[in-house]
């Protein structure tokens, strides 16, 4: 008799069930440790998910386990159960899951070391310089200022920028040295800081007493109101209990000066977890936020996956934005995920946003979710003021509109800073043929190509196609190709034009793909070195511009007509977020808003309501309809790039989901996505929804493996998208 064990094992394959492997002893081979298995023709490392005692396979076609990775479990058993709900919610294979929570290293079979983080640190030296010092050296100026505030370790350093050669030289130098984490003395938290205002104060006492096991808050606070200050005094009770606060942010939210803030107030080294990190860097963040080594790990989306040996809390800050859903693959929601795992941890769960989405906002008007609100701004000074400019028959200068270009100059003579807001990065979205009227258009997309001046490209924004510019019309070869409409790029030079004695910063994809850049720029803004401010929605979120008393928005018109069930609250969101940069150091500020439709509801409603008044409204229609926060929602996706393909995935798919849907599920038929064709693939879609989500994951659960087997799906790419946030 053989005294082998079975052992099932999760594969980073996309098959939706896990393997049975042979053991010779369950001892050694815990649940949640690592093994390596022969796979087919390969090996893999996979996880172990459940020990057994048959297998349903013959016993000798079960393989044997090659290696045995781990002696401990990588994860906690909350973890686990976590990523076990995420398959499931999401029906997304266990495999793959599993995988997308461990770094890299870990994924390869590397060992979880145990070795200190690494950070870098002034010396006594380092401390006493002065700018003086330095001369013209800006970078070194750069790492020392960065370092001024605290050690960094080195994924931070890498994150801001700084080059190799700059560190060599300031350790040369012996202004800067290395250490690791645990040789850290541990810094006086920051005494200097202004006490809280009432409302913040008021804040914080009602999240400090519910620290004790799971709730959920959301914190409504207006832009201004000071959210961080409240994040900070209640995460620096949760150090004082000796626990741990995973906070999240959305991708650009995390520049250096968020840290430095964090950093300095609490006096603790931070772990950040983002996507610029190394595989090293990532390992070691993860590690120390495993074994308890930091206290606090400020992470964007795939940070909800961190370990933490004592965790205390979660906060996800600017909860409703859109970067928090995984737009491929395994398509999570980040906000969704912490819910769950604060629920399992049994630990408190804050989300903080100016404008809630609606799920989190429904959420607390129903009472599942505590409801704390900051209705002022910190500073003590008032919103800005709404205006709006009719553009109909207005005398143009580019986009911009006499009354705002007076307004504009108005702000700019006072000394303060100006933000023109303009969603739409290139020079121009369409290069015209001005004698026959044809465009260049991108085929693999069918939409057309923007023209990107400075990098001398077409660019497709669907499919990132490039091609170099005509310099004749493709269909009559005329050489009159004209410009039609303004992208950043455009208004930059509009505004530099028209404002030639101040400096523009244009923030946008384009003016910060180097690694640095972005950053860069906020803290030249910062310190006062432009004076207008022109970007896209990168300009948009969270930053804190002291100077900025104009806040202009440009062509927003195409959003009011969007068939995105959602376009409602999406532009409430963005135009609140947009104006909340004006005023925030208590001086009077002012709104200016150009639309071609002054009279549509959304802009009367966002010119004398708040956006609370408006989410309680839209919430009313929502709920008429059915549709999310009030019913749940499931997009069944498909593209294949012949379209009758994907037609006869869709008559087979829905016949399957027909066939078993309950009454309560409403399935609509599928049909092409408002982006019919994309990158050479033509997509269509099908919903469904239900006010019953049990009733409608049931029916997902009965239904994918059999659309799996369908002589249709293997010709097609197609996927279930839970809760989406993509719906056209
Ligand atoms: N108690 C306080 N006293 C004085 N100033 C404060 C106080 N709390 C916060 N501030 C200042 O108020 C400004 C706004 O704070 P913060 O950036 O945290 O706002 P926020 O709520 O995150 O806003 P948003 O949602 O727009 O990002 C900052 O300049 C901050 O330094
Ligand atoms: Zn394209």
């Amino acid at each position: 008799m053989s005294t082998e064990s079975i052992i099932e094992v999760a594969l980073p394959v996309p098959m939706r069930r896990t393997f049975d492997y042979k053991v010779d002893s369950l001892t050694h081979c815990a649940i949640g440790c690592r093994v390596q298995v022969p796979f087919g023709r390969r090996v893999m490392v996979g996880i172990v998910v459940a020990h057994k005692d048959t297998s349903d396979w013959p016993i000798e076609q079960v393989k044997a386990v090659e290696t045995i990775f781990d002696d401990v479990p990588l994860w906690t058993p909350n973890i686990d159960k976590l990523l076990r709900w995420a398959s499931q919610y999401y029906q997304h294979p266990v495999g793959e899951v599993f995988h997308h929570a461990l770094p890299k290293r870990l994924r390869m079979g590397d060992a979880p070391d145990a070795s200190d983080i690494e950070v870098w640190r002034l010396t006594d030296a380092g401390q006493a310089l002065t700018i003086h010092d330095l001369g013209r050296a800006k970078k070194q100026w750069k790492l020392l200022s960065l370092l001024s505030s605290g050690p960094q370790d080195k994924g931070s350093i890498t994150a801001a920028g700084v080059a190799k050669a700059t560190i060599d030289a300031l350790l040369e130098k012996q202004w800067i040295e290395q250490a690791t984490l645990s040789d850290l003395p541990t810094q006086k938290p920051d005494s200097d800081a202004p006490p809280p205002t009432t409302e913040q104060a008021i804040a914080i006492t009602a999240l400090q007493r519910h620290l004790d096991g799971f709730h959920v808050t959301l914190l409504e606070g207006v832009t201004g109101s000071g959210k961080t200050r409240v994040y900070l005094d209640v995460i620096a009770d949760v150090i004082a209990a000796g626990k741990q606060a995973l906070i999240l942010v959305p991708e650009i939210g995390l520049t250096p000066q968020t840290l430095a803030r964090f950093r300095k107030h609490l006096g603790v080294h931070i772990a950040v977890i983002h996507s610029g990190l190394n595989d090293s860097e990532r390992l070691a963040a993860w590690q120390a936020a495993r074994t308890g080594q930091v206290s606090v790990i400020l992470g964007t989306r795939s940070a909800i996956f961190t370990p933490m040996k004592n965790p205390g809390i979660i906060i996800i800050d600017e909860e409703h934005d859109a970067s928090y859903k995984q737009q491929d693959g395994f398509r999570y929601h980040g906000r969704d995920l912490a819910v769950m795992r604060a629920k399992n941890e049994g630990i408190s769960l804050i989300l903080g946003s100016a404008t809630p989405s609606f799920e989190s906002f429904q959420n607390a008007l129903s009472g599942r979710y505590h409801h704390l609100q900051l209705k002022h701004r910190a500073t003590g000074g008032v919103m800005p003021t709404m205006n709006v400019v009719d553009m109909r028959q207005q005398t143009l200068e580019g986009p911009l509109s006499a009354p705002l270009i007076q307004t504009m100059q108005k702000h700019l003579d006072a000394g303060n800073q100006v933000l023109v807001f303009l969603n739409r990065r290139g020079f121009s979205p369409v290069l015209l043929c001005h004698e026959c009227g044809w465009f260049a258009e991108c085929g693999r997309c069918e939409r057309p190509y923007t023209w990107h001046k400075n990098q001398r490209r077409l660019t497709c924004h669907h499919c990132a196609t490039e091609r170099p510019i005509p310099h004749q019309c493709e269909q009559c070869g005329s050489t009159q190709l004209l410009p039609v409409g303004h992208g950043t790029e455009r208004l930059q030079e509009v505004i530099e034009t028209q404002f030639k004695d101040f400096e523009v910063a244009r923030i946008d994809r384009d003016s910060t793909r180097k690694k640095d850049s972005f950053s860069r720029i906020i803290a030249d803004i910062q310190d006062g070195k432009y004076q207008i401010l022109l970007g896209t929605q990168m300009l948009a979120k969270g930053h804190d511009f002291g100077k900025v008393s104009l806040v202009a928005m440009l062509d927003i018109d195409g959003a009011l007509f969007s068939n995105d069930f959602r376009a409602g609250e999406k532009i409430s969101q963005l135009l609140t977020q947009v104006s909340g940069r004006a005023g925030r150091a208590g001086q009077p500020a002012q709104v200016v808003l150009q639309t071609h439709y002054p009279e549509h509801p959304w802009v009367q409603q966002l010119m004398t309501e708040d956006y609370s008044a408006i989410a309680k409204d839209l919430l009313k229609e929502r709920e008429q309809a059915l549709l999310p926060p009030f019913a749940s929602l499931v997009m069944v996706r498909a593209e294949a790039s012949q379209d009758n393909l994907v037609r006869r995935f869709f008559e087979s798919a829905e016949q399957i989901i027909r066939q078993h849907a309950p009454k309560d599920v409403m399935i609509m038929p599928a049909s092409p996505c408002s982006m019919t064709k994309k990158a050479g693939k033509y997509r269509w879609q099908m919903p469904l929804l239900s006010a019953q989500r049990a009733a409608l994951q049931r029916l997902l659960f009965q239904c994918t493996g059999l659309i799996e087997k369908t002589p249709e799906a293997p010709k097609v790419r197609w996927h279930i998208d839970v809760d989406p946030i993509e719906t056209t």
